[in-house]
């Protein structure tokens, strides 16, 4: 008997001169479901691991020339939403990693009202599946976290991610969607960004700390308190490849499917 394997996926990689679109296009190149026909950059034209490399001035173009089914983009939110609006025009899927956009964007229904309109917009044309994470870890500290705050009322909530000195947005994407799954599980009055000079701790406040250092992949932690125990909830990205493969995951499993958003969470669960 034959055996027809499914086709690749082609995939067009936006910031593909970053650390993450270089580590998407390394992974890529070892799968067989999926084929990274083209990058996009504003910093090179030429090749990255034999993939053509191409300016991201010409997305437009770029687009037409290569054909891709999905766009992952891993760039800076201002690229972001031009390469999707685009993508939305061309008929193209989009999986946008970028994390940095506005506070609101990042909540529970991130394409609601307030939310980031290009996402929005390219989603009632396109499949579109924003993650802030696309470690199959964070994931399951999500579903953690939620219950871990149902069960323990009235603690003390904290957050700390630590990331490397070239991030750029802070708190982390990743803080921020596990903030969202915080207060939507209990009652709390307020994020405190840091803490100096006199203040006591509020009840119902949630601390979040974000420290930047060498080259750390990614850490969040969760501390729950009160005055005789301690919970703490830790996820630690040990290299860039797991983020790559999950966002190529998600570009394998939203290739095909009709307009709308769609969540990683819904990638991990087949
Ligand atoms: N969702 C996830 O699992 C992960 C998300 N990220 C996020 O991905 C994004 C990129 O992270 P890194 O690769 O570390 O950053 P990076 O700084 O190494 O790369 C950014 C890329 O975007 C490009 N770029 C910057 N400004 C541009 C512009 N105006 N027009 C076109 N291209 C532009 C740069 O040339 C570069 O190729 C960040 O928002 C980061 O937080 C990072 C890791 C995992
Ligand atoms: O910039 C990074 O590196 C990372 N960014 C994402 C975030 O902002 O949460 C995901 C991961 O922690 C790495």
């Amino acid at each position: 008997m034959t055996r027809v394997s499914a086709p690749e996926t082609r995939v067009l990689v936006s910031g593909a001169t970053g650390r993450m679109g270089r580590r998407v296009i390394e992974e890529a190149a070892a799968r067989d479901d999926v084929r990274v026909v083209a990058g996009v950059s504003r910093d090179l034209s030429g090749e990255i691991s034999g993939i053509p490399v191409e300016p991201a001035g010409e997305f437009g173009v770029v687009l037409a020339e290569y054909d891709p089914d999905v766009l992952v983009d891993f760039s800076v939110p201002e690229a972001s939403r031009e390469f999707v609006a685009d993508c939305a025009e061309a008929n193209v899927a989009c999986v946008v990693g970028t994390t940095g956009f506005e506070a609101d964007e990042f909540a529970e229904d991130e394409f609601a009202e307030g939310g980031e309109a290009a996402l929005r917009e390219a989603s009632e044309q396109v499949p579109v599946l924003h993650a802030s994470n696309f470690s199959r870890g964070i994931q399951a500290l999500l579903r953690a976290v939620e219950g871990a705050v149902r069960d323990l009322p009235g603690y003390d909530v904290e957050i700390t991610e630590s990331h490397h000195r070239h991030k750029r947005d802070a708190p982390s994407g990743t803080a921020n969607a596990i903030l969202d799954r915080i207060e939507s599980a209990g009652e709390f009055g307020g994020r405190v960004h840091g803490r100096e000079g006199e203040s006591l701790r509020e009840s119902g406040e949630i601390g979040v700390h974000a420290r930047r250092a060498g080259g750390i992949r990614g850490e969040h932690e969760l501390l729950l308190a009160n005055e005789h125990e301690e919970l703490r909830l830790t996820h630690r990205a040990g290299s860039r490849a797991v983020f790559a493969d999950g966002a190529l995951d998600a570009a394998v499993w939203l290739a095909g499917r009709g307009a709308g958003r769609y969540d990683f969470s819904e990638v991990v669960a087949e």
